[in-house]
Protein backbone atom coordinates (compact mmCIF):
# COMPACT_ATOMS: atom_id res chain seq x y z
CA UNK A 1 0.00 0.00 0.00
CA UNK A 2 1.07 3.82 -0.65
CA UNK A 3 1.93 5.42 2.38
CA UNK A 4 -1.05 8.22 2.52
CA UNK A 5 -1.48 11.23 5.64
CA UNK A 6 -5.12 12.34 3.72
CA UNK A 7 -6.55 8.96 2.84
CA UNK A 8 -8.96 6.57 4.58
CA UNK A 9 -8.90 7.15 8.02
CA UNK A 10 -10.70 3.65 9.14
CA UNK A 11 -11.03 0.40 7.60
CA UNK A 12 -14.58 -0.68 7.32
CA UNK A 13 -18.23 0.67 8.18
CA UNK A 14 -18.63 2.89 11.01
CA UNK A 15 -20.22 1.11 14.15
CA UNK A 16 -21.31 4.12 16.18
CA UNK A 17 -24.61 4.81 16.71
CA UNK A 18 -25.00 7.62 14.34
CA UNK A 19 -24.04 5.42 11.39
CA UNK A 20 -26.33 2.84 12.45
CA UNK A 21 -29.00 4.92 12.63
CA UNK A 22 -28.41 6.44 9.14
CA UNK A 23 -27.86 2.57 7.66
CA UNK A 24 -31.68 1.68 9.37
CA UNK A 25 -33.69 4.60 7.75
CA UNK A 26 -33.34 3.27 4.44
CA UNK A 27 -35.28 5.43 2.57
CA UNK A 28 -35.02 9.20 2.09
CA UNK A 29 -36.43 12.12 0.04
CA UNK A 30 -33.96 14.47 -1.56
CA UNK A 31 -35.07 17.87 -2.44
CA UNK A 32 -33.57 20.46 -5.04
CA UNK A 33 -34.86 23.80 -4.37
CA UNK A 34 -33.68 27.40 -5.38
CA UNK A 35 -33.29 30.03 -8.01
CA UNK A 36 -33.20 27.33 -10.78
CA UNK A 37 -37.12 26.33 -9.99
CA UNK A 38 -37.68 30.31 -11.52
CA UNK A 39 -36.86 29.31 -14.97
CA UNK A 40 -37.77 25.61 -14.86
CA UNK A 41 -35.76 24.87 -17.41
CA UNK A 42 -37.30 27.53 -20.03
CA UNK A 43 -36.06 30.58 -20.68
CA UNK A 44 -36.90 33.70 -23.73
CA UNK A 45 -39.12 30.73 -24.51
CA UNK A 46 -36.36 28.18 -25.30
CA UNK A 47 -36.31 25.02 -23.91
CA UNK A 48 -33.17 23.73 -22.22
CA UNK A 49 -32.38 20.10 -22.13
CA UNK A 50 -30.21 19.63 -19.63
CA UNK A 51 -30.73 19.39 -15.80
CA UNK A 52 -32.85 22.61 -14.69
CA UNK A 53 -30.29 23.53 -11.86
CA UNK A 54 -27.66 24.08 -14.54
CA UNK A 55 -29.45 26.53 -16.34
CA UNK A 56 -26.82 29.00 -15.74
CA UNK A 57 -24.42 27.47 -17.83
CA UNK A 58 -26.82 27.01 -20.81
CA UNK A 59 -25.51 29.36 -23.85
CA UNK A 60 -29.46 31.16 -23.69
CA UNK A 61 -29.11 31.82 -19.99
CA UNK A 62 -26.77 35.26 -19.73
CA UNK A 63 -25.38 35.15 -16.47
CA UNK A 64 -25.85 38.61 -15.42
CA UNK A 65 -30.28 37.21 -16.35
CA UNK A 66 -29.48 34.28 -13.60
CA UNK A 67 -27.79 36.29 -11.16
CA UNK A 68 -30.88 38.80 -10.84
CA UNK A 69 -33.38 35.93 -10.52
CA UNK A 70 -32.92 36.33 -6.53
CA UNK A 71 -34.73 39.29 -6.60
CA UNK A 72 -38.22 37.54 -7.81
CA UNK A 73 -37.79 34.64 -5.38
CA UNK A 74 -41.13 34.38 -3.40
CA UNK A 75 -42.10 31.08 -2.53
CA UNK A 76 -45.86 32.47 -1.04
CA UNK A 77 -47.01 29.09 -1.42
CA UNK A 78 -44.06 27.16 0.75
CA UNK A 79 -45.62 25.24 3.54
CA UNK A 80 -42.65 23.26 4.99
CA UNK A 81 -45.33 21.03 7.62
CA UNK A 82 -47.18 20.05 4.94
CA UNK A 83 -43.41 19.23 2.90
CA UNK A 84 -42.98 17.43 6.50
CA UNK A 85 -46.45 15.39 6.70
CA UNK A 86 -46.46 14.11 2.89
CA UNK A 87 -42.35 13.16 3.15
CA UNK A 88 -43.51 11.45 6.31
CA UNK A 89 -47.06 9.23 4.37
CA UNK A 90 -44.44 8.89 1.52
CA UNK A 91 -42.57 6.74 4.17
CA UNK A 92 -39.20 8.30 4.01
CA UNK A 93 -37.20 8.66 7.19
CA UNK A 94 -34.40 11.07 6.14
CA UNK A 95 -34.21 14.23 4.01
CA UNK A 96 -31.77 15.91 2.32
CA UNK A 97 -32.60 19.91 1.33
CA UNK A 98 -29.99 22.02 -0.62
CA UNK A 99 -28.60 24.32 1.57
CA UNK A 100 -26.84 25.88 -1.74
CA UNK A 101 -26.30 24.51 -5.15
CA UNK A 102 -23.48 25.29 -7.55
CA UNK A 103 -25.47 28.76 -7.89
CA UNK A 104 -24.07 29.82 -4.91
CA UNK A 105 -27.47 31.00 -3.85
CA UNK A 106 -28.11 30.18 0.16
CA UNK A 107 -31.46 28.88 1.40
CA UNK A 108 -30.25 30.63 4.59
CA UNK A 109 -29.50 34.34 5.29
CA UNK A 110 -25.82 33.54 6.04
CA UNK A 111 -23.66 36.15 7.12
CA UNK A 112 -20.77 35.54 5.18
CA UNK A 113 -22.48 35.67 1.73
CA UNK A 114 -25.42 38.61 0.26
CA UNK A 115 -26.82 36.13 -2.04
CA UNK A 116 -28.98 34.67 0.06
CA UNK A 117 -32.66 34.42 0.94
CA UNK A 118 -32.10 37.76 3.11
CA UNK A 119 -31.68 39.53 -0.04
CA UNK A 120 -34.88 38.06 -1.65
CA UNK A 121 -38.55 39.39 -1.68
CA UNK A 122 -38.65 36.29 1.13
CA UNK A 123 -36.31 37.71 3.25
CA UNK A 124 -36.90 34.85 5.56
CA UNK A 125 -34.60 31.38 6.58
CA UNK A 126 -36.44 28.71 4.36
CA UNK A 127 -34.31 26.02 6.18
CA UNK A 128 -35.03 26.41 9.77
CA UNK A 129 -38.68 25.97 9.39
CA UNK A 130 -38.06 23.12 7.04
CA UNK A 131 -35.73 21.52 9.45
CA UNK A 132 -38.02 22.10 12.25
CA UNK A 133 -41.30 20.69 10.45
CA UNK A 134 -39.30 17.53 9.32
CA UNK A 135 -37.66 16.51 12.53
CA UNK A 136 -41.12 17.09 14.48
CA UNK A 137 -42.55 14.54 11.88
CA UNK A 138 -39.98 12.36 12.88
CA UNK A 139 -37.41 12.41 9.75
CA UNK A 140 -33.50 13.26 10.04
CA UNK A 141 -32.61 16.09 7.89
CA UNK A 142 -28.97 16.53 6.07
CA UNK A 143 -28.16 19.80 3.94
CA UNK A 144 -26.76 19.11 0.78
CA UNK A 145 -23.89 21.60 0.31
CA UNK A 146 -22.37 22.42 -2.94
CA UNK A 147 -18.49 23.56 -2.68
CA UNK A 148 -18.56 24.67 -6.26
CA UNK A 149 -19.89 28.02 -6.14
CA UNK A 150 -20.38 30.22 -9.17
CA UNK A 151 -21.43 33.31 -7.37
CA UNK A 152 -18.39 33.54 -5.22
CA UNK A 153 -15.43 35.70 -6.24
CA UNK A 154 -12.97 33.82 -4.96
CA UNK A 155 -14.00 30.60 -6.38
CA UNK A 156 -11.47 29.33 -9.07
CA UNK A 157 -12.06 25.67 -10.72
CA UNK A 158 -8.15 25.36 -11.21
CA UNK A 159 -5.49 27.52 -9.43
CA UNK A 160 -3.07 28.39 -12.03
CA UNK A 161 -0.97 31.53 -10.33
CA UNK A 162 -0.63 33.11 -7.14
CA UNK A 163 -3.54 35.25 -7.54
CA UNK A 164 -5.90 32.25 -8.09
CA UNK A 165 -3.95 30.56 -5.24
CA UNK A 166 -4.67 33.56 -2.45
CA UNK A 167 -8.23 33.57 -3.54
CA UNK A 168 -8.54 29.60 -3.37
CA UNK A 169 -7.28 30.36 -0.26
CA UNK A 170 -9.94 32.68 0.78
CA UNK A 171 -12.85 30.55 -1.17
CA UNK A 172 -11.68 27.70 1.70
CA UNK A 173 -12.39 29.88 4.87
CA UNK A 174 -15.58 30.98 3.42
CA UNK A 175 -16.79 27.44 2.84
CA UNK A 176 -15.37 26.55 6.70
CA UNK A 177 -17.16 29.34 7.72
CA UNK A 178 -20.81 28.41 6.01
CA UNK A 179 -20.36 24.85 7.33
CA UNK A 180 -19.68 25.93 11.19
CA UNK A 181 -22.37 28.30 10.39
CA UNK A 182 -25.17 25.75 9.45
CA UNK A 183 -23.99 23.60 12.07
CA UNK A 184 -24.24 26.37 14.62
CA UNK A 185 -28.02 27.09 13.09
CA UNK A 186 -29.14 23.80 12.49
CA UNK A 187 -27.81 21.83 15.77
CA UNK A 188 -30.20 18.35 14.60
CA UNK A 189 -29.22 18.01 11.54
CA UNK A 190 -27.23 14.70 11.13
CA UNK A 191 -25.23 15.02 8.42
CA UNK A 192 -23.78 16.83 5.30
CA UNK A 193 -24.35 15.56 1.36
CA UNK A 194 -21.72 17.14 -0.27
CA UNK A 195 -21.40 17.79 -4.13
CA UNK A 196 -19.26 19.83 -6.61
CA UNK A 197 -15.89 18.70 -5.58
CA UNK A 198 -14.56 17.18 -9.08
CA UNK A 199 -12.61 20.87 -9.94
CA UNK A 200 -8.96 20.28 -9.80
CA UNK A 201 -9.25 23.40 -7.04
CA UNK A 202 -10.41 20.97 -4.46
CA UNK A 203 -9.18 17.36 -5.99
CA UNK A 204 -5.41 18.83 -5.17
CA UNK A 205 -6.03 19.82 -2.06
CA UNK A 206 -6.57 16.78 -0.38
CA UNK A 207 -4.89 18.07 2.72
CA UNK A 208 -7.53 20.43 3.50
CA UNK A 209 -10.94 18.41 2.79
CA UNK A 210 -9.61 15.97 5.06
CA UNK A 211 -9.09 18.87 8.13
CA UNK A 212 -12.71 20.10 6.72
CA UNK A 213 -14.38 16.88 7.57
CA UNK A 214 -12.37 16.29 11.24
CA UNK A 215 -13.21 20.37 11.89
CA UNK A 216 -16.90 19.12 11.08
CA UNK A 217 -16.35 16.07 13.14
CA UNK A 218 -15.20 17.64 16.26
CA UNK A 219 -18.17 20.75 15.97
CA UNK A 220 -20.54 17.98 15.47
CA UNK A 221 -19.52 14.22 16.74
CA UNK A 222 -21.50 11.82 15.06
CA UNK A 223 -22.20 13.77 11.46
CA UNK A 224 -22.24 11.54 8.72
CA UNK A 225 -20.74 12.18 5.66
CA UNK A 226 -20.35 10.63 2.26
CA UNK A 227 -17.18 9.54 0.39
CA UNK A 228 -17.76 13.20 -2.29
CA UNK A 229 -16.05 15.61 0.12
CA UNK A 230 -12.92 14.20 0.40
CA UNK A 231 -9.68 13.60 -1.65
CA UNK A 232 -6.55 11.98 -0.78
CA UNK A 233 -3.23 13.62 -1.31
CA UNK A 234 -3.09 12.49 -4.82
CA UNK A 235 -6.09 13.66 -6.03
CA UNK A 236 -7.82 10.41 -5.48
CA UNK A 237 -11.45 10.99 -4.83
CA UNK A 238 -14.36 8.48 -3.44
CA UNK A 239 -11.67 5.66 -2.84
CA UNK A 240 -8.03 6.63 -2.26
CA UNK A 241 -5.02 5.86 -3.80
CA UNK A 242 -5.11 2.66 -1.96
CA UNK A 243 -8.58 1.77 -3.01
CA UNK A 244 -10.28 2.11 0.69
CA UNK A 245 -13.17 4.31 0.89
CA UNK A 246 -13.52 7.63 1.90
CA UNK A 247 -16.34 9.30 4.06
CA UNK A 248 -18.99 7.34 6.25
CA UNK A 249 -20.59 5.69 2.88
CA UNK A 250 -20.40 5.17 -0.63
CA UNK A 251 -21.94 8.44 -2.29
CA UNK A 252 -21.17 7.68 -5.87
CA UNK A 253 -24.63 6.14 -7.19
CA UNK A 254 -26.35 9.17 -8.45
CA UNK A 255 -28.68 7.89 -10.85
CA UNK A 256 -27.39 4.23 -10.89
CA UNK A 257 -27.83 1.38 -8.45
CA UNK A 258 -25.21 -1.55 -8.15
CA UNK A 259 -26.05 -4.73 -10.56
CA UNK A 260 -24.85 -7.23 -7.00
CA UNK A 261 -23.48 -7.61 -3.75
CA UNK A 262 -20.10 -7.32 -5.46
CA UNK A 263 -20.08 -4.37 -6.55
CA UNK A 264 -20.55 -2.41 -2.96
CA UNK A 265 -17.68 -4.36 -1.65
CA UNK A 266 -18.84 -4.21 2.03
CA UNK A 267 -19.17 -0.49 1.89
CA UNK A 268 -22.18 0.81 3.52
CA UNK A 269 -23.43 3.31 0.40
CA UNK A 270 -26.68 5.31 -1.23
CA UNK A 271 -28.28 5.95 -4.24
CA UNK A 272 -29.50 9.36 -5.03
CA UNK A 273 -32.27 8.73 -8.09
CA UNK A 274 -34.35 11.53 -9.95
CA UNK A 275 -38.15 10.88 -11.09
CA UNK A 276 -37.41 11.79 -14.55
CA UNK A 277 -34.11 10.96 -16.40
CA UNK A 278 -32.13 13.72 -15.01
CA UNK A 279 -33.36 16.73 -13.81
CA UNK A 280 -33.17 17.32 -9.97
CA UNK A 281 -34.45 21.14 -9.75
CA UNK A 282 -37.58 21.77 -11.16
CA UNK A 283 -38.13 21.82 -15.16
CA UNK A 284 -41.82 22.54 -16.37
CA UNK A 285 -41.25 20.33 -19.34
CA UNK A 286 -39.84 16.57 -18.04
CA UNK A 287 -38.90 15.29 -21.77
CA UNK A 288 -38.67 11.41 -21.70
CA UNK A 289 -39.03 8.31 -19.58
CA UNK A 290 -41.02 9.50 -15.55
CA UNK A 291 -40.38 6.37 -13.08
CA UNK A 292 -43.30 4.83 -11.86
CA UNK A 293 -44.74 4.02 -8.52
CA UNK A 294 -43.66 0.23 -8.72
CA UNK A 295 -40.20 1.20 -10.91
CA UNK A 296 -39.05 3.20 -7.76
CA UNK A 297 -40.30 0.60 -5.89
CA UNK A 298 -38.02 -2.10 -6.95
CA UNK A 299 -34.81 0.70 -7.04
CA UNK A 300 -35.72 1.02 -3.15
CA UNK A 301 -35.91 -2.73 -2.66
CA UNK A 302 -32.87 -3.61 -4.87
CA UNK A 303 -30.64 -0.85 -2.82
CA UNK A 304 -31.96 -2.43 0.45
CA UNK A 305 -31.04 -5.71 -0.53
CA UNK A 306 -27.55 -4.43 -1.43
CA UNK A 307 -27.48 -3.09 2.00
CA UNK A 308 -28.21 0.16 0.82
CA UNK A 309 -30.32 3.53 1.37
CA UNK A 310 -32.20 4.83 -1.45
CA UNK A 311 -32.89 8.24 -1.83
CA UNK A 312 -35.44 9.86 -4.32
CA UNK A 313 -35.48 13.56 -5.82
CA UNK A 314 -37.72 16.44 -5.65
CA UNK A 315 -38.12 19.23 -7.16
CA UNK A 316 -40.25 21.95 -6.04
CA UNK A 317 -41.79 24.64 -7.86
CA UNK A 318 -40.32 28.78 -7.14
CA UNK A 319 -43.79 29.07 -5.47
CA UNK A 320 -42.94 26.34 -2.98
CA UNK A 321 -45.87 24.00 -4.61
CA UNK A 322 -44.94 19.85 -5.73
CA UNK A 323 -45.84 19.48 -9.08
CA UNK A 324 -48.73 17.14 -9.53
CA UNK A 325 -46.75 13.79 -10.94
CA UNK A 326 -44.57 13.84 -7.90
CA UNK A 327 -47.27 14.81 -5.28
CA UNK A 328 -48.89 11.06 -7.31
CA UNK A 329 -45.37 9.18 -6.43
CA UNK A 330 -45.42 10.41 -2.68
CA UNK A 331 -49.32 9.02 -2.46
CA UNK A 332 -48.24 5.54 -4.42
CA UNK A 333 -45.17 5.12 -2.82
CA UNK A 334 -46.58 5.78 0.43
CA UNK A 335 -49.51 3.53 -0.05
CA UNK A 336 -47.40 -0.07 -0.34
CA UNK A 337 -44.54 1.77 2.39
CA UNK A 338 -47.58 1.86 5.06
CA UNK A 339 -47.71 -2.11 4.21
CA UNK A 340 -44.95 -2.88 3.56
CA UNK A 341 -41.96 -1.13 5.04
CA UNK A 342 -41.53 -3.12 7.27
CA UNK A 343 -38.97 -5.18 4.64
CA UNK A 344 -37.43 -1.85 4.15
CA UNK A 345 -36.39 -0.40 7.45
CA UNK A 346 -33.79 -2.03 9.24
CA UNK A 347 -33.33 -3.99 5.73
CA UNK A 348 -29.83 -5.55 5.19
CA UNK A 349 -28.15 -8.14 2.84
CA UNK A 350 -29.69 -11.59 3.32
CA UNK A 351 -26.89 -13.90 1.92
CA UNK A 352 -29.83 -15.90 -0.13
CA UNK A 353 -29.06 -17.13 -3.46
CA UNK A 354 -30.62 -14.31 -5.54
CA UNK A 355 -33.80 -15.56 -7.57
CA UNK A 356 -35.43 -13.94 -10.59
CA UNK A 357 -38.54 -13.50 -8.53
CA UNK A 358 -37.31 -10.47 -6.88
CA UNK A 359 -35.45 -9.67 -3.74
CA UNK A 360 -34.41 -10.73 -0.25
CA UNK A 361 -34.14 -8.47 2.37
CA UNK A 362 -32.89 -9.87 6.16
CA UNK A 363 -34.36 -7.28 8.80
CA UNK A 364 -31.00 -6.55 10.49
CA UNK A 365 -29.39 -9.05 13.23
CA UNK A 366 -32.25 -11.42 12.96
CA UNK A 367 -34.09 -14.36 11.50
CA UNK A 368 -36.82 -12.41 9.48
CA UNK A 369 -36.20 -12.67 5.84
CA UNK A 370 -38.38 -11.13 3.67
CA UNK A 371 -39.11 -11.75 -0.25
CA UNK A 372 -39.84 -8.51 -2.23
CA UNK A 373 -42.05 -10.42 -5.11
CA UNK A 374 -41.91 -7.96 -8.53
CA UNK A 375 -41.75 -11.18 -11.15
CA UNK A 376 -44.14 -13.98 -10.43
CA UNK A 377 -42.84 -17.00 -12.79
CA UNK A 378 -46.00 -18.33 -14.91
CA UNK A 379 -45.79 -21.74 -12.86
CA UNK A 380 -46.75 -19.12 -9.76
CA UNK A 381 -44.28 -20.88 -7.74
CA UNK A 382 -41.62 -18.48 -6.10
CA UNK A 383 -38.00 -20.83 -5.75
CA UNK A 384 -36.37 -20.34 -2.47
CA UNK A 385 -33.04 -21.62 -2.19
CA UNK A 386 -31.00 -22.01 1.78
CA UNK A 387 -27.75 -21.63 2.45
CA UNK A 388 -26.18 -24.49 4.41
CA UNK A 389 -27.83 -25.20 7.59
CA UNK A 390 -30.04 -22.54 7.09
CA UNK A 391 -33.78 -23.98 7.25
CA UNK A 392 -37.07 -22.77 6.58
CA UNK A 393 -39.61 -22.33 9.68
CA UNK A 394 -42.89 -20.12 8.26
CA UNK A 395 -43.35 -18.29 5.18
CA UNK A 396 -46.42 -15.93 5.31
CA UNK A 397 -48.02 -13.17 3.27
CA UNK A 398 -46.87 -10.05 4.87
CA UNK A 399 -50.03 -8.01 3.59
CA UNK A 400 -52.18 -10.64 4.92
CA UNK A 401 -50.74 -12.97 7.67
CA UNK A 402 -51.98 -15.24 5.18
CA UNK A 403 -49.81 -18.60 6.16
CA UNK A 404 -48.16 -20.28 3.21
CA UNK A 405 -46.79 -24.02 3.53
CA UNK A 406 -43.44 -24.17 1.23
CA UNK A 407 -42.92 -27.05 -0.84
CA UNK A 408 -39.93 -29.28 -0.40
CA UNK A 409 -38.33 -29.48 -3.89
CA UNK A 410 -34.98 -30.15 -2.82
CA UNK A 411 -32.29 -30.16 -0.22
CA UNK A 412 -32.84 -26.57 1.68
CA UNK A 413 -34.54 -26.12 -1.53
CA UNK A 414 -38.72 -24.89 -1.65
CA UNK A 415 -40.72 -23.45 -3.65
CA UNK A 416 -43.48 -20.89 -2.59
CA UNK A 417 -46.84 -21.08 -3.74
CA UNK A 418 -48.19 -17.56 -4.58
CA UNK A 419 -52.20 -17.76 -3.93
CA UNK A 420 -52.66 -15.29 -6.58
CA UNK A 421 -50.60 -15.34 -10.33
CA UNK A 422 -51.61 -11.55 -10.77
CA UNK A 423 -50.47 -8.39 -8.96
CA UNK A 424 -50.36 -4.72 -9.28
CA UNK A 425 -48.17 -4.10 -6.98
CA UNK A 426 -45.13 -5.62 -5.47
CA UNK A 427 -46.07 -8.85 -2.80
CA UNK A 428 -43.89 -9.48 0.48
CA UNK A 429 -43.26 -12.67 1.67
CA UNK A 430 -41.89 -12.95 5.55
CA UNK A 431 -39.97 -16.24 5.70
CA UNK A 432 -39.49 -17.42 9.38
CA UNK A 433 -35.91 -19.15 9.50
CA UNK A 434 -33.49 -21.16 11.73
CA UNK A 435 -29.75 -21.10 11.20
CA UNK A 436 -27.09 -23.25 13.08
CA UNK A 437 -25.20 -26.54 13.64
CA UNK A 438 -27.40 -28.89 15.44
CA UNK A 439 -30.60 -27.30 14.77
CA UNK A 440 -34.44 -28.57 14.76
CA UNK A 441 -35.35 -29.69 11.53
CA UNK A 442 -37.03 -26.98 9.62
CA UNK A 443 -41.11 -27.12 9.95
CA UNK A 444 -41.52 -28.16 6.47
CA UNK A 445 -38.63 -30.97 5.87
CA UNK A 446 -41.17 -32.99 7.86
CA UNK A 447 -43.27 -32.11 5.25
CA UNK A 448 -42.84 -35.25 3.28
C1 LIG B 1 -22.12 16.19 -14.17
C2 LIG B 1 -22.96 16.50 -12.98
C3 LIG B 1 -22.60 17.53 -12.11
C4 LIG B 1 -23.40 17.83 -11.01
C5 LIG B 1 -24.53 17.09 -10.76
C6 LIG B 1 -25.34 17.44 -9.54
N1 LIG B 1 -25.39 16.30 -8.58
C7 LIG B 1 -26.78 16.00 -8.35
C8 LIG B 1 -27.02 15.44 -6.98
C9 LIG B 1 -27.48 17.31 -8.62
O1 LIG B 1 -27.28 18.26 -7.59
C10 LIG B 1 -26.77 17.73 -9.89
O2 LIG B 1 -26.98 19.09 -10.22
C11 LIG B 1 -24.89 16.06 -11.58
C12 LIG B 1 -24.11 15.76 -12.70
Amino acid sequence: TIALIHGAHRMGNRTDADMARWRSLRFGQFIHWGLYAIPGGEWNGKTYNGAAEWIRSWKEMPHEDYDKLYRQFNPVNFNPQQWAAQAKSMGAKYMIITTKHHDGFCLWPSKYSKYTIASSPWKKDLLGPMIEAYNKAGIDVHLYFSIIDWNHPDYRASLKNAADSAAGKRFQVFVKNQLAELLQRYPTIKGFWFDGTWDDSWKNDGAFSDELEQYLQSLHPGLVMGSRLRADEKGARHFDSNGRLMGDYEQGWERKLPATIDDVHGNDWEAVMTVPENQWGYHAKWAGHVKTVNEILEMLVKSVSLNGNFVLNFGPKADGTYRTEEQQLMTGIGQWMKVNGDAIYNGTYAGFEKQDWGYYIRKAGTDSVYMVVFNIPVSGSLRVKLPARTSLTGASVLQSNATLTPELIGRNEYFIHLPNKTTDSPVVILLKTVTGENKEKGSFEKAK
